[in-house]
């Protein structure tokens, strides 16, 4: 099967070292900026050579040839980037690989694909995965989800390899949503570090934080058992824990009170917007998540945000 990668940014990048490794691979980058002759994304991914059998083009329509493609942009680019390319890739079968709900619809990945892409078939591939350890050719395991069950098992044999070991699901709304709430309490784990709160407070958040994941997918009838896999438990306890975590990095950044690069792609900043305002529409109790937008919307700091924590109303775990 071939396979094409959309997306020159760390992950897609990452991916598509890792995928060359069994077979030739495209790689298309919006702005390729001689990574063809040097052979190495420099802006994203340096020091990671590129191998032999991965092929960088910025014609879309050429990567579009292929059987397969990943989508590796943000979240909140995903929808523009496939309308802008939609004669090129409806048909065809999308990988999203991408993290996060968009924030006017409130819509995951798989679901933004199928709204645009109406003849596509979605899927999603995520986990635990920082993009440098993959390069490296670093194992990890992935959760690969498509509605569709024969799909799912031929992109599971094709998207497999030597570094990568996916495990397959039906269940792609379990999948986007594990991996889109986990960045948010990323930033909650890092803003109680940053804020000098200690580890016991980590963990107390990222514990909440799961209850949080589950409750949003039991409201949207996702698979309890996808939620406490890769995608959910799994991708949870790397970001929550790792300063390679852009979103944990950010949360750090606002305990500590310092400024942060805003040119980082952090998909929990949006997400947890856009999840805070489905739970206001639905009535769901997600106080982590809105603590999070609060602090990325600049109207709560670390402290009121502990606070109010906090002194919610006790209740049965
Ligand atoms: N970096 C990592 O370790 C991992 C990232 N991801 C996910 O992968 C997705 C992409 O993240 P990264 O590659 O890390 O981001 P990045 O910041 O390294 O790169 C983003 C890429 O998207 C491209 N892009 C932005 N807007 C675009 C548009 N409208 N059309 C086409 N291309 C556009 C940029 O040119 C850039 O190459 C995110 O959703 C992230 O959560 C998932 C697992 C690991
Ligand atoms: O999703 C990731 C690891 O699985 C990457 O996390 P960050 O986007 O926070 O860097």
């Amino acid at each position: 099967m071939s396979i094409a990668v959309l997306g020159a940014g760390a992950f897609g990048t990452a991916l598509a070292i890792s995928l060359a490794g069994k077979g030739a691979v495209t790689l298309w980058a919006r702005d390729a900026q001689g990574m063809g002759q040097s052979r190495e994304n420099t802006a994203r991914l340096p020091g990671c050579p590129l191998p032999e059998g991965l092929f960088v083009t910025e014609d879309l329509a050429e990567a579009a040839k292929a059987q397969t493609l990943l989508a590796a942009v943000p979240m909140q680019k995903l929808r523009g980037f496939l309308r802008d390319h939609a004669a090129a890739l409806d048909g065809k079968t999308i990988v999203a690989c991408c993290k996060g709900i968009e924030l006017n619809t409130g819509l995951g990945p798989v679901a933004v694909i199928r709204e645009v892409l109406p003849h596509a078939t979605a899927a999603i591939l995520t986990g635990p995965s920082f993009a440098a350890d993959i390069a490296r050719g670093l194992p990890t395991a992935l959760t690969l989800a498509c509605a569709d069950k024969t799909t799912c098992a031929t992109l599971q044999q094709s998207l497999t390899t030597a570094n990568l070991r996916l495990y397959r699901t039906a269940d792609t709304v379990g999948a986007e949503l594990g991996g889109a709430l986990k960045n948010v309490v990323a930033i909650a784990c890092g803003a109680a570090i940053g804020a000098g709160l200690g580890e016991s407070a980590r963990a107390a958040v990222m514990t909440r934080g799961f209850a949080e994941m589950q409750r949003l997918a039991a409201h949207h009838h996702a698979d309890p058992v996808t939620l406490a896999g890769l995608s959910g438990f799994g991708d949870l306890t790397l970001t929550c824990t790792s300063t390679q975590s852009r979103n944990y990095r950010l949360g750090l950044a606002l305990g500590r009170g310092e400024p942060f690069d805003s040119a980082t792609t952090v998909e929990g900043a949006a997400t947890a917007r856009a999840v805070d305002a489905l739970a206001h529409d639905n009535g769901l109790d997600l106080p982590i998540t809105a603590a999070v937008a609060g602090l990325v919307e600049n109207r709560l700091d670390v402290a009121s945000a502990m606070k109010a924590l906090l002194t919610r109303p006790l209740k049965e775990e």
